[in-house]
């Protein structure tokens, strides 16, 4: 009998809950099925650390054959040569079929010169979780998320309380900005205000224009004229944590923590999407899977197989459930499990609701890079070391150095 293909298999962890047990888990049972391939899964730690990790194995010579990494490093994935396109390998009748099949906000992030480079898998929209009980304790009524900007603010105030002696024991707001993610989070200020931060090509970014320095004064606002949000940064870690604390009445992070909340909070809450300024609307989030070129016509087969059977309607309701992302195909939401859930969980398809609205998650050239510089303006405007308008203008004038080449 012949040896089974192996498949080297990098993936990240961004969200609470047991998502090595749920990888490991959805690996054995495509094994079962697929004895002739084996898949060798590689928790590669955040999405930061995957990609530098690819990356570092792809120059040592020994990259893995198939990774889940953020949808926005297609563009270095591409620079760096280490990836093959999708539609390269997807050739059949069927393939073509599986691949026009998500959503088309997901594959966004997934295209570009006429190729498509990455199969949505983990893929998100940001939305808004709050607590129920400190709505109704606040007077507010807990059917009724604050829809608009000004709402936010109002509804925060009404949420924010204080000790005794003038500390402030809950938050009405919490929005991350600590780390990597405060670009991803800032685009759910610039889009509800009309702005959109890059083009297509990747190679433009648009930080200084008068709408999006508008939101980043109001995320500053938040905290350092509205008082209903810590000042500084906040970690990415902290908001699903400070919110199953009741520290914070409302947190914006991913729909990929749906299940973790759902499990660990006492007490109920609802799920609603980013308040509208102009309009309303997200970036879209989260990681897709890449096929590298190192690997032989037999791994890359095998890791598009792979891909293709864990995007099956099926296996993208087992996952959503699992873990709160949204199941990334249409179809996937016709299957039985999903409609269920989707009855039993209306929160679950907050988030699918919102694709409507929402937009590509930035992305660039150079994207470790560029978004290093846009999330280094973001905590000068957070944390008062620079005006919003500075912070973006310096950080314009950075992105167009490292962008002049891809021109
Ligand atoms: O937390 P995720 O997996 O929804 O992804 C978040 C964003 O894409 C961060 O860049």
């Amino acid at each position: 009998q012949n040896k089974p293909v192996e498949v080297e298999f990098y993936y990240p962890v961004a969200v609470g809950g047991p998502i090595t047990k749920i990888v490991d888990d959805m690996v054995t049972d495509f094994q079962k099925e697929n004895p002739n391939i084996k898949i060798k899964p590689i928790y590669a730690g955040s999405y930061q650390d995957s990609i530098a990790k690819a990356l570092t194995a792809l120059k040592g010579g020994t990259p893995p054959q198939l990774a889940v990494l953020l949808s926005t490093d297609m563009f270095t994935l591409i620079d760096e040569d280490a990836i093959v396109s999708i539609d390269s390998l997807a050739k059949t009748d069927a393939d073509k079929k599986w691949l026009g099949g998500f959503y088309d906000a997901f594959m966004q992030n997934s295209r570009t010169g006429g190729h498509t480079w990455g199969v949505p898998f983990q893929r998100s929209t940001i939305v808004m979780y709050y607590n129920k009980d400190l709505f109704k304790a606040a007077g507010l009524d807990p059917e009724k998320p604050p829809k608009t900007w000004a709402e936010l603010v109002d509804y925060g105030k009404k949420l924010t309380k204080q000790d005794a002696s003038g500390n402030t024991t809950q938050w009405g707001i919490e929005i991350p900005s600590g780390g990597a993610f405060a670009y991803w989070l800032f685009q759910a200020l610039t889009t509800p205000n009309g702005a959109i931060l890059m083009n297509e090509a990747g190679n433009e970014v648009y930080l200084d224009k008068p709408a999006v320095v508008e939101a980043a004064q109001f995320w500053r606002d938040l905290s350092a004229k509205h008082k209903i949000m810590p000042t500084g940064t906040i970690d990415w870690g902290t908001t699903p944590k400070d919110f199953l604390e009741k520290k914070a009445a409302m947190v914006w992070t991913t729909t990929g923590n749906l299940t973790n909340i759902r499990k660990n909070a006492d007490f109920p809450f609802g799920v609603a999407m980013m308040p509208q300024q102009k309009r309303g609307g997200s970036p879209t989030g989260g990681g897709n899977f890449y096929i590298f070129k190192s690997g032989t016509p037999e791994q890359q087969a095998a890791a598009l197989k792979f891909a293709q059977w864990a995007t099956t309607p099926e296996r993208a309701a087992d996952w959503s459930i699992a873990t709160g992302y949204v199941a990334v195909t249409p179809a996937a939401w016709e299957t039985e499990k999903m409609k269920k859930y989707a009855q039993e969980v209306p929160a679950a398809t907050v988030a699918r609701d919102q694709l409507e609205v929402s937009v590509a998650e930035f992305s660039t050239h150079e994207n470790q890079r560029v978004t290093k510089t846009l999330n280094d303006a973001l905590q000068a405007a957070l944390t008062g070391s620079k005006t919003p308008q500075q912070a973006l203008t310096d950080a314009q004038r950075e992105s167009d150095r490292i962008l002049r080449s891809y021109k």
